[in-house]
């Protein structure tokens, strides 16, 4: 039998594990052994200790990492302000629009014209960075590579970039990420990086988190795999740039103000590193999804890749949601989503196909909604009707489709940018998607008005024994009286 043989390109090696004590050297013996900062790191290299979370987080929360570096990051001029009247993507100087109405958008455009640290909108958002608490929603559209002598950083919060469109070749200080079509990359705060577009224009989504980090989510009974295994998180390998020196800019994103500083060497100089710290990507394909095989619709949050929690245990600042192609098999069920209020607010987008939740075909690729907290939605009146008088056979739904959703416990405010000069917000989305829903309530024929007997089955007609609940296909047994339900 032929053997087939799989390469990755050397560039794009990754090493493989969520919350993994990662260690990687582009040259043999680069790591010191057995100390992190000894007098004389190898081959003449600086050691510089770059922390996640404050020094003494307890262990499970404790995330640093240690770079072994040709000069340290240290080694630039002081920063200055840049673009300091047209570049904000601070909360506090975007005045947030604090809303109730539901929100749609259309698909926001691709912008050719800048690179990546020019093409983040800040869209929405809460909080604030200076405290370290929120989080900023951003779309970004870009058709430039950033200059090969620039990196960026960001001192407010981790990144959560999820890409609709195109491929970001992204070269960090810990290594090379590539993130194709349907991937996740996490980087972190203050990790330096600079992106390039290969495919030319890209356009996505990203929430950073000005507080804590994502996590991979409890299982409870779920047991010890599925959703997103720890496994396919991948984390670069070591690479340095062995270019000559030469004027390199570092932009800082610094309160949602931009700052740069100048110096002579690369930025991009890690030859070897060890720790908990570092950028990774996720491949939104391997999510190994959950789901009702009975009847009713559960919570999408056994839809959740990463969550990155408050203090109070169970409720995010922030969890990113997705909602992969999957079979729906439940018996007696309205499978989309349920019409609700929720007390967390939902920010969502499209990646790529048709969202189960809304196929009146408002919803669309890089188009994106918020339900606000309190803000009431669901199916729109045409998934309603469809899904209330669908054949409950079992059914895939979402083939070649990617929806996903930021949830999080704070009020989102909308910036200006959002709420006007995108000019993607549609008028008319309230119009589209829910009044045109009918009222079918219809009290049959010698129905009582007033009942407070449930106990009663022969007060709910309809029913069959208890064998078939409205004669739709549900096989269970279930003990008549319980069923409130009326034909
Ligand atoms: O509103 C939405 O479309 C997202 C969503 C999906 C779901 O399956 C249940 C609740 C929910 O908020
Ligand atoms: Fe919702």
């Amino acid at each position: 039998m032929p053997v087939t043989k799989f390469s990755t390109p050397e560039k794009y090696k990754y090493q493989n594990g969520f919350g993994s004590y990662h260690e990687s050297e582009a040259v043999v013996c680069a790591l010191p052994i057995g100390a992190n900062s000894p007098q004389k790191p190898p081959y003449g290299l600086y050691a510089e200790k770059l922390s996640g979370t404050a020094f003494t987080a307890p262990r499970h929360e404790n995330q640093q990492t240690w770079l072994y570096r040709i000069l340290p990051a240290a080694a630039h001029s002081a920063f200055n302000p840049r673009e300091s009247s047209s570049y904000n993507t601070n909360p506090e100087g975007n005045k947030l629009h604090q809303i109730p109405n539901q929100l749609r958008w259309d698909p926001f455009d691709l912008d050719e014209t800048v690179d990546w640290v020019h093409g983040l909108k800040l869209v929405a958002g809460a909080g604030d960075p200076t405290l370290k608490a929120g989080l900023g929603i951003f779309i970004f559209a870009a058709g430039k590579s950033m200059s090969k002598n620039e990196a960026f950083y960001s001192a407010d919060g981790d990144f959560l970039i999820v890409l609709q469109h195109g491929v970001l070749d992204i070269q960090t200080e810990l290594g090379n990420i590539l993130v194709r079509p349907n991937e996740i990359c996490v980087i972190p705060r203050g990790v330096r990086y600079r992106v390039e577009l290969p495919e030319g224009p890209v356009r996505g989504y990203i929430c950073e988190l000005y507080q804590g980090h994502f996590q991979l989510p409890e299982l409870g009974p779920i047991g010890s795999n599925c959703l997103a295994n720890a496994r396919d998180f991948q984390a670069p390998v070591a690479s340095f740039d062995e270019a000559p020196s030469r004027e390199y800019t570092i932009l800082s994103k610094f309160n949602g103000h931009l700052f740069a500083a100048s110096q002579t060497h690369t930025p991009f100089d890690v030859v070897a590193w060890h720790g908990l710290y570092y950028p990774y990507k996720y491949d939104l394909g391997r999510y190994s999804v959950i789901g009702s095989v009975s009847f009713d619709h559960p919570d999408p949050s056994i839809y959740t890749v990463l969550t990155a929690p408050t203090d109070h245990i169970g409720t995010a600042v922030a969890d990113f949601v997705i909602f992969p192609p999957r079979w729906l098999v439940g018996e007696d069920t309205f499978r989309p989503p349920w019409y609700h209020r929720n007390t967390m607010s939902e920010f969502m987008g499209l990646i790529g196909g048709e969202y189960d939740a809304k196929t009146g075909g408002g919803f669309q690729p890089a188009g994106a909604s918020l339900h606000n907290i309190m803000s009431a939605h669901g199916p729109d009146a045409s998934t309603h009707q469809k899904a209330s008088n669908a054949e409950l056979k079992p059914a895939k739904v979402g083939e070649g489709s990617m929806a996903f959703m930021f949830e999080s416990c704070l009020m989102v405010g909308v910036t200006e940018w959002g709420l006007k000069t995108c000019k993607k917000v549609q008028e008319d989305y309230n119009e589209e998607s829910w009044t045109p829903l009918k009222a079918h309530f219809k009290i049959p024929e010698g129905v009582e008005r007033v009942s407070n007997l449930v106990g009663d089955a022969n007060r709910h007609p309809g029913i069959d024994n208890g064998k078939s609940v409205n004669g739709k296909g549900a096989t269970r047994e279930i003990n008549q009286e319980t069923l409130p339900h009326y034909t």
